[in-house]
């Protein structure tokens, strides 16, 4: 028998989960982390604590007019006080009806304003987050804490707290009355009280197991929903729908076990509880019906006295499962928690600096730098400088470090040794949203996102004039293009420029640079997966933005690279050869090399065979 129920009770906890679980948080420490953001809503919680208050209090007048029913019009079938009864009744009825109104409202009110600065905080955290978190983290299981885990988050804190209050209040009056009744079958009935605890408490411990491994399983979902479409594409093109699909299985199964083990849990407790309260509802039963017949309790008394216990169970019913739901909550609380812990690992120092618009002079001093949780160096020891207005070209093969060096001109990682400069001073002293502000991307990856053309331009320069946008589009060689467009600059590209050819996503892109008008530029590899036409089409948009700016150009073309004021080769993560085209070409080393394989194979491949 308790093999079986051992069994009927066990949550599958496993390891081979897509998301690793959250560490454990003590529930006063839960409460800690979130109490600050019922700020605000606080003193909404007079009125709600009133009104659990009053609830019981009508609810204990309801009851107590049904013994004067019994007692004074039922056994003595005499009418006449149904007279006052009647309306009495009626206006108690009302009253809860009234009251239930005002309760509902006012703590979803709480409760949703509490959810509101909650999900916009732990988005904006999650916003602030350097890049690499999102470069270790799934991203699908970041979507699931900040729309799904939140909400258990106002269980714990508030409704959870207020529905414990309304309980305990119910308790004193449903107590209080039953005490003033009949002190001897109120004792009888609290025999089973500490049953029910007992019981509770070793569900509850059970259900927390159960939710932790469902809110894990379900972070796992979506991390492979979103993995597999978004890359769609890849996974048709590859026909690899079967093992996306068997690997959703997986995590699905997982959450429909932790889902099961739920039920089991809950269906064995209800059961357990109601046990335990007909027990003590028939001794009381047994007790009362003798004391009726010893005439120490009249009809009226006892049905009253059976009635307040069946209200009195409830809360304590209520009270004990209440463990239950805060456990489970607490779960999603956790995962909470570990998102808000996350620091960005660039941080802006307090003594940050403003710089407005700076020159453009940018130095790489010594830099050596490792991806965290990584042992090899990415750059190591690399030294340039580009004065303002110059290019600077970065060539190598895969892997070199180019797209390195870029990420840390943005400042997303900070150099382990030397430094990064923007007019001489370190970036870490300066603040970040002026170190971004100054720099102007078009990236290997096209950065389109779903909205009309002109949002995707305006996105470098937010409140930009249609003057504005039109002029960067024209600049950018996109002006011709959008006009054919069916609803011109309205017209609606989707997620990543969908309905964009590559070069046209690309010119899109430059717009967008360009109208942020800052004096430094990064392109990394601006004609990638463009065909020699497109490669060729984007080419005079980018002098164009080039010009007057300092540019750090990573490419494989050597047609980009060429114009450079001085190129720089990496390899492995150092700088291998530094100087002009015609210089390296003399000094017939790395560069000279590729650039021999760049004419032989000519420009059908658009120059492209560096990695
Ligand atoms: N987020 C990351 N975490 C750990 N290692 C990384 C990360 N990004 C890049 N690396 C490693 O750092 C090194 C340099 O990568 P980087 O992207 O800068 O090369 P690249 O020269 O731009 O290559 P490509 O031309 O293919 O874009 C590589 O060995 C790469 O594996």
């Amino acid at each position: 028998m308790t093999h079986v129920l051992r069994r009927l009770l066990s949550v599958a906890e496993t390891s081979d989960a897509v998301v690793a679980a959250a560490p454990a948080v003590a529930p006063r420490e839960v409460f800690r982390r979130f109490w600050p953001y019922t700020r605000g809503g606080r003193r909404w919680f007079v009125p709600v604590v009133l009104f659990s208050l009053i609830g019981p209090a009508l609810d204990a007048g309801e009851i107590w007019l049904f013994k004067v029913v019994v007692d004074d019009v039922l056994v003595p079938r005499d009418l006449h006080p149904l007279l006052w009864i009647a309306p009495v009744f009626l206006g108690l009825v009302v009253a809860s009806g009234v009251l239930g109104f005002a309760d509902d409202v006012t703590s979803t009110w709480v409760g949703e304003r509490f959810l509101l600065k909650l999900r916009s905080d732990v988005f904006r955290h999650v916003q602030g987050l350097s890049l690499g978190f999102f470069e270790r983290r799934r991203l699908g299981d970041v979507l699931s804490r900040v729309t799904g885990d939140v909400d258990a988050v106002e269980t714990f804190l508030l409704s959870g707290v207020a529905d414990a209050l309304y309980y305990l209040i119910s308790l004193g009056v449903f107590l209080g009355l039953l005490f003033y009744l009949q002190w001897d079958l109120t004792l009888l009935a609290l025999v089973v009280v500490p049953l029910f605890w007992g019981t509770a408490r070793h569900f509850s411990r059970l259900a927390k197991t159960a939710s932790r491994e469902r809110r894990r399983r379900g972070g796992s979902i979506s991390a492979i929903a979103e993995e597999s479409l978004s890359n769609v594409a890849l996974v048709q093109a590859y026909n690899r729908q079967g093992w996306e699909e068997r690997r959703f299985e997986r995590e699905n199964i997982g959450r429909f076990r932790a889902a099961m083990a739920s039920a089991r849990i809950r269906g064995v407790y209800g059961p357990i509880v109601e046990i335990i309260e007909v027990s003590g509802g028939l001794a009381v039963m047994g007790l009362g019906t003798w004391k009726l017949a010893q005439g120490q309790l009249t009809l009226g008394g006892l049905l009253v006295f059976l009635a307040l216990i069946g209200k009195l169970y409830g809360p304590v019913h209520g009270l004990s499962g209440l463990g239950t739901s805060f456990y489970t909550a607490s779960a999603s609380a956790e995962r909470i928690i570990e998102l808000l812990d996350q620091r960005p690992q660039v941080a802006e120092s307090p003594a940050a600096r403003r710089i407005g618009r700076a020159r453009g002079d940018v130095e790489f001093d010594g830099v050596g730098f490792r991806y965290p949780g990584t042992s090899s160096w990415a750059l190591s020891d690399v030294s340039f400088h580009v004065a303002p207005g110059e290019t600077l070209a970065l060539v190598g093969a895969s892997g070199a470090g180019k797209s390195t060096v870029s990420k840390l001109q943005l400042r997303f990682y900070d150099p382990d040794r030397g430094a990064v400069r923007l007019d001489g001073t370190d970036l870490r002293s300066l603040r970040l949203s002026d170190v971004r502000e100054n720099v102007a991307v078009v990236l290997q990856e096209t950065l389109v996102f779903h909205g009309s053309v002109r949002d995707n331009i305006a996105y470098g320069l937010p409140g930009a004039t249609e003057g504005e946008i039109v002029a960067a589009a024209r600049a950018a060689d996109a002006h011709e293009f959008v006009e054919r467009l069916p609803e011109g600059y309205d017209t609606l590209v989707g997620q990543r420029g969908r309905t964009l050819s590559g070069g046209q996503c690309q010119r899109l892109a430059i717009a967008r640079a360009m109208i942020r008008d800052a004096p430094v530029l990064l392109l990394d590899e601006p004609t990638t997966g463009l065909d020699v036409r497109s490669g060729r089409r984007i080419m005079d948009p980018l002098r164009r933005l080039m010009a007057g700016r300092t540019t750090i150009v990573i490419s494989h073309n050597l047609l980009t690279v060429r114009d450079a004021t001085r190129i720089v080769v990496l390899d492995h993560g150092r700088i291998v050869e530094q100087g002009t085209h015609d210089d390296l070409l003399a000094r017939d080393g790395t560069y000279a090399r590729l650039h021999r394989l760049n004419a032989m194979t000519g420009p059908t491949s658009n120059g492209k065979v560096l990695s």
